[in-house]
């Protein structure tokens, strides 16, 4: 060890007996060097730091914490951002925290700071449920373990050949939820609830569907989605423990003991399906079971000496993935049935592309592009994450000349940036043609900072062509399937209401009418 030490210094320390005349020029520069160095630091360590950003003052404890009304905290951060800039901070409690809204700043954030602020800080109810952050959004960037866990769901369990293949899976389920409404035909549907519920059945049929068949698989998927709900509204509550970790032992609100309590439940049902995908695996393989990604994930559990092994607890986290956002389908229809004439463009693309008496395939849906506009539209004004995932700076840095703390917590408002008239026309209206103009100039992907429903940089969502493809399926299905109309005395109303997700303050209420023309197209 020694010796390889010294024999990386050997040059400097034979520098010496050289006698060719070089080692008195090379010894100046190195001197040079040092002394250029030293003079830099010293510089740098006088130079003032450049100032916090601007923001308003709050109260001395509690710091903004009492104005912000939590109720739609995008809409409270845009207020700010008019008052005090693109860059601004407030205290909640003793916790410094920057937003940001605008795209150039946000740049300097994902793309060039990307690494510093890819840190999450996770809060107490989420660091619970995910079996102590063993899922990939509040893992952290620097543990390994969430590049290897990202790395399994991105490459592994969501790569095209496996999503094609998964695709009998997903055309099942869409089936299924076009039959389940064609038997409640005239009554009022919650449309909210019904993507909710079609979204759980398609992930879960993806994550554990060789495990679940028949009853047992029912029974399962009705405690998961009981689960899921009670899960939702405890995670959009703003918890006083995570603004006050000196006080977070009281458990003021007793978020901490319904989360373990629903942790507990989430944990017996997890253990039961893979305890009966682990007695079923020596079972003749069907088809269905080759594309489970429990059994995926389970082999890398088992497989301890492979560099993308998981521990039990991070088989467990991965399978919380289930948890995706199901806002988008209950916003484009209330915003479709507000714009009749856009709704009657959807429906006659439809019918150009899948001609009268088909139904809808996956295939079809790249072809729709007024649907994907409709889609892009409702995600511009509507994102699920309308602050994405909240980011902690991992070190000190100055954006848009403004330091950032170590540490601090940082929001990228995109509902902001997504409705900035400087960069949009007419924000507030909802025009898919906005989407056509140049197809392809806002996609997905994060590259653009002025459009970015999937976040972006190292933490980017890496569900976008899963979601993508079940959001239009499901949609395109319901919209190619009934007309809708709303019940009698109700009126439409697009209020939001911000908690884990945006979501519509008051649920949207459909009644469906059959629109194919044989019963048959409406059955599995
Ligand atoms: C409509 C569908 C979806 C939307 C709008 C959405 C949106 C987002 C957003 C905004 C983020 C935060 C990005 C950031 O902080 O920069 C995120 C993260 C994430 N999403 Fe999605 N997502 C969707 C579907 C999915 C699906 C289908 C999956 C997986 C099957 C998924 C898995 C994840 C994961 C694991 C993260 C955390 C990434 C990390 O922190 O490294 N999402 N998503």
């Amino acid at each position: 060890m020694l010796q390889t030490a010294c024999s990386s210094f050997s040059w400097l320390l034979n520098v010496g007996n050289q006698k060719d005349g070089l080692f008195p020029a090379s010894f100046s520069f190195l001197v040079a060097i040092l002394g250029i160095s030293l003079l830099y630091s010293f510089w740098k360590a006088r130079k003032p730091m450049a100032p916090l950003p601007p923001g308003p003052r709050g109260l001395p404890i509690l710091g903004y914490l009492p104005f912000l009304g939590f109720d739609n905290l995008h809409l409270v951060f845009t207020e700010l951002g008019g008052v005090y800039g693109p860059i601004y901070k407030l205290w909640l409690g003793n916790k410094l925290t920057v937003v940001i809204s605008s795209p150039s700043l946000v740049k300097e954030v994902v793309r060039d700071h990307d690494i510093a602020f890819s840190e999450r800080e996770p809060p107490i109810a989420a660091q619970i449920i995910t079996f102590g952050s063993n899922d990939i959004a509040f893992d952290s960037y620097s543990s390994p373990s969430w590049r290897n866990k990202r790395k399994v769901l991105a490459t592994d369990m969501l790569s095209n050949a496996n999503l094609n293949a998964c695709y009998d899976l997903r055309r099942e389920q869409v089936m299924k939820m076009v039959e389940d409404v064609y038997e409640n035909v005239g009554k009022p549907i919650d449309i909210g609830e019904l993507a909710f519920c079609t979204l759980l059945n398609l992930i879960g049929k993806m994550v554990w569907g060789g495990a679940l068949r028949g009853e047992k698989g029912t029974a399962v998927e009705g405690r998961f989605k009981e689960i899921s709900s009670q899960m939702v509204v405890l995670m959009g509550k703003p918890n006083i423990s995570d603004i006050f970790p000196a006080i977070a032992w009281f458990d003021m609100q007793g978020i901490k003991r319904g989360i373990k309590k629903i942790r507990q439940s989430f944990n017996e049902l997890l253990e039961s399906v893979i305890e009966l995908r682990m007695n079923t695996v020596t079972e003749k393989e069907t088809s269905e079971q080759k594309f489970d990604f429990l059994q995926l994930l389970l082999d890398l559990h088992k497989n301890q000496d492979s560099p993308s092994s998981l521990t039990m607890n991070q088989v467990k986290g991965i399978l919380m993935v289930q948890q995706i956002p199901s806002t988008t389908t209950e916003w484009a229809m209330a915003e479709l049935m507000q714009h009749p004439e856009i709704m009657e463009k959807v429906k006659k693309e439809l019918t150009d592309v899948v001609g009268v008496n088909d139904i809808i395939e996956e295939f079809h849906l790249p072809n729709l592009s007024y649907l994907n506009a409709v889609i892009k539209e409702t995600f511009r004004l509507h994102p699920p994450l309308p602050l994405l995932i909240p980011r902690c700076s991992a070190q000190s840095l100055t954006v848009g000349g403004y330091t950032i703390p170590k540490g601090s917590k940082v929001f990228l408002n995109m509902w902001f940036i997504h409705t900035d008239p400087n960069i949009w026309d007419n924000p507030s209206e909802f025009r898919p043609e906005r989407f056509l103009d140049e197809p392809g100039k806002f996609d997905f992907l994060g590259n653009d900072f002025r459009y970015m429903p999937f976040g972006s940089g190292r933490r980017r969502c890496p569900g976008i062509t899963l979601g993508e493809k079940m959001l239009s399926f499901i949609l395109a299905s319901l919209l190619r399937s009934f007309e809708w109309k709303l019940p009698q005395g109700e009126q439409l109303d697009l209020s939001s209401k911000f908690g884990f997700v945006m979501k519509k303050k008051k649920p949207l209420r459909l009644i469906p009418i059959p629109r194919l023309s044989h019963h048959v197209l409406y059955k599995k």
